[in-house]
């Protein structure tokens, strides 16, 4: 929005107002939905350093990345929204607010209760779990109703896809370039030449391995495991599929800290299996990016 700044030798001049970024508006609005639902307890965000406490009486913790992908959003490439809710643990309640806020949202994954993402892009695509399966559901945009998703995944078998940054090729382990190398030329598991698709959104990234199968991962510690990976790793989980750092199931780790990254490998079981047993999958060297 352009306002009238100073008046300089009589000439006024024109000031652009910086926008609030995308992500940050998102925070406020999850923020002010979960403060006016009474159901939540803690919030903890991407966005913030620290958990948020909402309210003594709140059943429900929540995990957010308000907006993931969020570099993409001047090219109009697909933007996504992740969230995992947990029960407040009750005997934490007589502890400081902001003591009680952060253990409460260093939970393990598999106390999760339900998660989700809503995936922005040609459709507005909400898939969520409750811990029986995982359900997409695509916005009606006449009705503003999110209709059920027939079709939405076979992640339980094999996909024929690898989603990674592969630019780090030359800072990957041995164990990962051997991977990609033996799949991209069908001499896998699975006797058929693997394709590449990364659009560097986690959750269009995600979105496509649930509906296709196959792997998408960050071998780097970049993603964070609390309301990124976590979240992700029960939604594929209950599609049948499996979430790791490479060697360990991610729901089992225990957050150490909020904004904890880690290597992140996401997709079918039978790529997921075939991906491991190479062992050296994990990034070590992660120099720094700047795209
Ligand atoms: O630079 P890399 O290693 O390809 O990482 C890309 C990933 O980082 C993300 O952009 C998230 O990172 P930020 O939280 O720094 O935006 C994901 O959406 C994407 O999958």
């Amino acid at each position: 929005m352009a306002t009238c700044g100073a008046v300089d030798n009589g000439i006024r001049t024109l000031i652009e107002d910086a926008p609030k970024p995308l992500d940050i508006v998102s925070n406020e609005i999850i923020f002010s939905s979960l403060r006016n639902s009474g159901k939540v307890a803690v919030m903890a965000s991407e966005e913030d350093d620290t958990p948020v406490w909402i309210s003594d009486d709140g059943p429900y913790v929540v995990v957010t990345d308000p907006l993931d992908g969020s570099r993409n959003i001047e090219a109009s490439i697909p933007t996504g929204t992740i969230f995992g809710i947990y029960k407040r643990l009750a005997e934490l309640d007589h502890l400081p607010k902001e003591e009680k806020a952060l253990l409460n949202s260093l939970q393990t994954g598999t106390r999760l209760v339900a998660a989700g993402y809503v995936l922005y892009s040609s459709a507005t695509i909400f898939c969520t779990s409750f811990g029986s399966g995982t359900h997409a559901f695509t916005l009606d945009h006449s009705t503003g109703d999110f209709i059920l998703t027939p079709k939405l995944n076979n992640s339980s078998s094999r996909g024929q896809i690898y989603s990674v940054n592969d630019a780090r090729y030359f800072d990957w382990p041995e164990g990962l370039r051997k991977y990609i190398d033996t799949v991209r030329q069908g001499k896998g598991r699975y006797p058929k030449k693997y394709s590449a698709r990364y659009i560097c959104s986690l959750v269009a990234d995600f979105h496509r391995t649930l509906l296709y199968g196959g792997v998408a991962m960050n071998p780097r510690e970049h993603l964070r495991l609390v309301y990124e990976a976590n979240p992700l790793s029960f939604l594929v989980e209950q599609a049948g599929g499996k979430g790791s750092d490479g060697k360990n199931r991610i729901l089992s780790i225990q957050p150490v800290k909020l904004h904890q990254r880690l290597p992140l490998f996401l997709g079918s079981l039978e790529d997921m299996d075939e991906l491991e047993s190479y062992g050296d999958v994990q990034q070590k060297v992660n120099p720094g990016y700047e795209v």
